[in-house]
């Protein structure tokens, strides 16, 4: 869990740069003080009261320098000129310094996050996101770095050079009235004390408050992921009024119990101050009718302790915004804390042809046993040995377990016992990325991005030879549909390939693997989406990759997988029978079964 510190510390990187323009944005603030003080002087100039004795002294300077005879003009015309560089002169300064400084920190650190947040999403292993859609994980990032940004500026530029005004205000007081400074400095003491209190309060139900929203989040991504589903069954009423609830929900809870607490907190403060502001005028003129302070002094510890009760607001206002913001950058920096997996790749760029590892293929799966949960186990003691160049064809009902042995290949997840080695070597002690370079998957999904079809192709290998490309996608029968494109390999597809149908974006899958040239292929039902003809076309290529590398085929239709040398049945997460097409067929065991319930024309399931 993250905290306060962890948001503070993110800017640590910054923070001489920082320190530097909260100091210069702070002492603005105070040299704004010197203005009502000079005021307060012309009075005493006008009224015949005696000036402070700094002023006189830099008044008797000048008169020495210029020569001048000494005169009520001379005393006025230092104390404008003093009130003309602390406010003309400085004002092309201070946005240079101050504003310029706080929004470059706040923006390089928005760019830094966005930076450590993929490389997060990059690295985070699968189980987190198969508990996590991404409308929630994009939620929670977004508001936790778009208020992390806008915070910066606002806690550097304004809260805390605003409480250095206060502190100099208080300084200022002290040497005019010092009774009225400590009154001032109790009151301050208690409001800001009340107002942090009250605050913390409201930032824990804040943070409830976001975790409903992202589950809100997280529904309408489904909806949207999921539109057709949705629109086939006629649902959008129901998700309608689902997300309304939990707006209704959420919009009572933010105004019933966070809003309405806020505006409680400015009621009491307002109040406290407006009474404290009467308080010091009353106390200060008593002290100038008794003859304590001249009017100068009266004039300027008005001004500016009202100054500084105004200050309060604006304070106030800023902690309650950095309040109702706390708990979406506190959720951004628990998910910036979350552990990456243990099979988190590389993310520095290195060409395919560099890859070190280049195997035969052989692979063993030894004693394995893992569980997505630690007690409920999916694979039982696996064991097998599949020798380079062979075809493995993986069969079994479905929650059988066969997804989830190539997933552990992938190093997608640690098992809890056993080993998968390759070419003799624990999978666990390679490079992950380079290791799975070397392998490639054709899912029943296949994922496309959106760019244009060559883009898709050479995902895996960017540098690949045209000439390659090209032999690729005629194994695969992607040449087959590419002249109906409008713009053959450079038509763009659309996110998620939605401009190629089912079995287009399968055959662009096959060729995609087949574009890295990879040690082991992986076939997760690669032809279920496609017609009996290019499911035949498809076969006949398949053959023809068939012994040139180590390929496992996940496959229900028995009839892809007739061709393997072993097929491996698996049952309840244990391999119960392996052997050729006729041997298992002979043995007259679950694959025969199932054999003659596809016979029949049921489907394996
Ligand atoms: N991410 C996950 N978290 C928890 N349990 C999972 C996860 N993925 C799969 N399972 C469970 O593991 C078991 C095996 O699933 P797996 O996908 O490996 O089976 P399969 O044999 O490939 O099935 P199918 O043929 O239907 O694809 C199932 O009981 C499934 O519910």
């Amino acid at each position: 869990m993250s905290s306060f510190r962890d948001i503070v510390g993110y800017f640590s990187k910054y923070r001489a740069i920082a320190f530097l323009s909260i100091a210069a944005s702070s002492l603005f603030e105070i040299i704004d003080l010197i203005v009502p003080y000079c005021v307060g002087q012309i009075l005493n100039v006008l009224s015949n009261q005696p000036l402070d004795l700094p002023l006189t002294a830099l008044i008797a300077l000048v008169q020495n320098i210029g020569n001048f005879p000494e005169s009520k003009w001379l005393s006025l015309g230092v104390l404008l000129g003093i009130v003309f560089v602390v406010t003309v002169v400085r004002s092309p300064i201070q946005p240079w310094i101050g504003v310029w400084y706080h929004w470059a920190i706040a923006l390089e650190a928005r760019k830094d996050h966005f930076s450590q947040v993929v490389a997060k999403i990059l690295t985070l292993p699968l189980g987190y996101y198969d508990e996590n859609n991404p409308g929630r994980i994009a939620g929670r990032i977004a508001r936790g770095i778009e208020n992390h940004t806008w915070t910066y500026p606002e806690v550097a530029g304004q809260l805390i050079p605003k409480l250095g005004r206060i502190l100099g205000i208080f300084v200022m007081i002290l040497l005019i009235e010092p009774p009225i400074a400590i009154a001032f400095l109790i009151s301050f003491v208690l409001i800001l004390g009340y107002s942090l209190k009250h605050l913390s309060l409201i930032i824990k139900k804040e943070e409830l408050l976001e975790k409903h929203q992202e589950n809100t989040e997280s529904r309408t991504s489904e909806i949207i992921t999921n539109i057709k589903t949705v629109k086939s069954f006629a649902t959008e009423a129901q998700e309608y009024r689902r997300q309304q609830q939990r707006f209704n929900r959420e919009f009572k809870y933010v105004n019933y119990r966070i809003h309405k607490g806020y505006v409680n907190l400015i009621t009491w403060s307002r109040t406290v101050i407006q009474t404290c502001v009467f308080l010091v005028l009353l106390f200060t003129l008593v002290s100038t009718v008794q003859g304590n302070i001249t009017l100068g002094h009266f004039i300027t510890t008005l001004t500016i302790s009202s100054m500084a009760y105004a200050e309060l607001e604006p304070i106030s206002q800023l902690a309650e915004i950095f309040a109702r913001r706390y708990a979406s950058m506190k959720r951004l920096h628990d998910f910036m804390q979350l552990e990456s997996g243990a099979d988190a790749a590389s993310l520095t760029i290195e060409n395919i042809k560099d890859n070190p590892y280049k195997f035969t293929g052989k692979l063993e799966f030894q004693d394995l046993s893992f569980g997505y949960d630690r007690d409920r186990l999916i694979l039982k003691d696996i064991n097998l040995l599949i020798q380079p160049y062979q075809t493995v064809a993986l069969v079994g009902r479905s929650g059988s377990g066969k997804s989830t042995l190539v997933k552990l290949l992938f190093r997608y997840f640690e098992p809890q016992q056993g080993a998968i080695k390759i070419d003799g070597a624990n999978i666990n002690t390679l490079d992950t990325a380079r290791y799975r370079r070397r392998l490639a998957i054709v899912h029943q999904d296949v994922d496309i991005f959106n760019g244009t079809v060559w883009d898709n192709l050479t995902y895996g290998n960017p540098n690949a030879e045209r000439e390659k490309v090209l032999q690729a996608c005629r194994i695969a029968r992607v040449d087959e549909f590419i002249h109906e494109l409008p713009n053959g390999y450079l038509t763009v597809v659309g996110e998620r390939g939605v401009r190629l149908s089912g079995g287009q974006k399968q055959r662009l899958g096959i060729a995609r693997a087949l574009v890295v040239d990879p040690d082991i292929l992986i076939f997760d039902e690669a032809t279920s989406s496609l017609d009996y003809e290019s499911e035949r076309s498809i076969q006949l290529a398949m053959k023809s990759i068939l012994g040139t590398r180590t390929t496992l085929i996940i496959a229900h239709r028995l009839s892809t997988i007739r061709e393997a040398d072993l097929i491996v049945v698996l049952d309840g997460g244990k391999i119960i029978e392996t052997g050729s097409h006729e041997e298992l067929l002979n043995q007259g065991g679950i694959y025969q079964r199932l054999h003659s319930l596809q016979e029949t024309g049921e489907i394996f399931n």
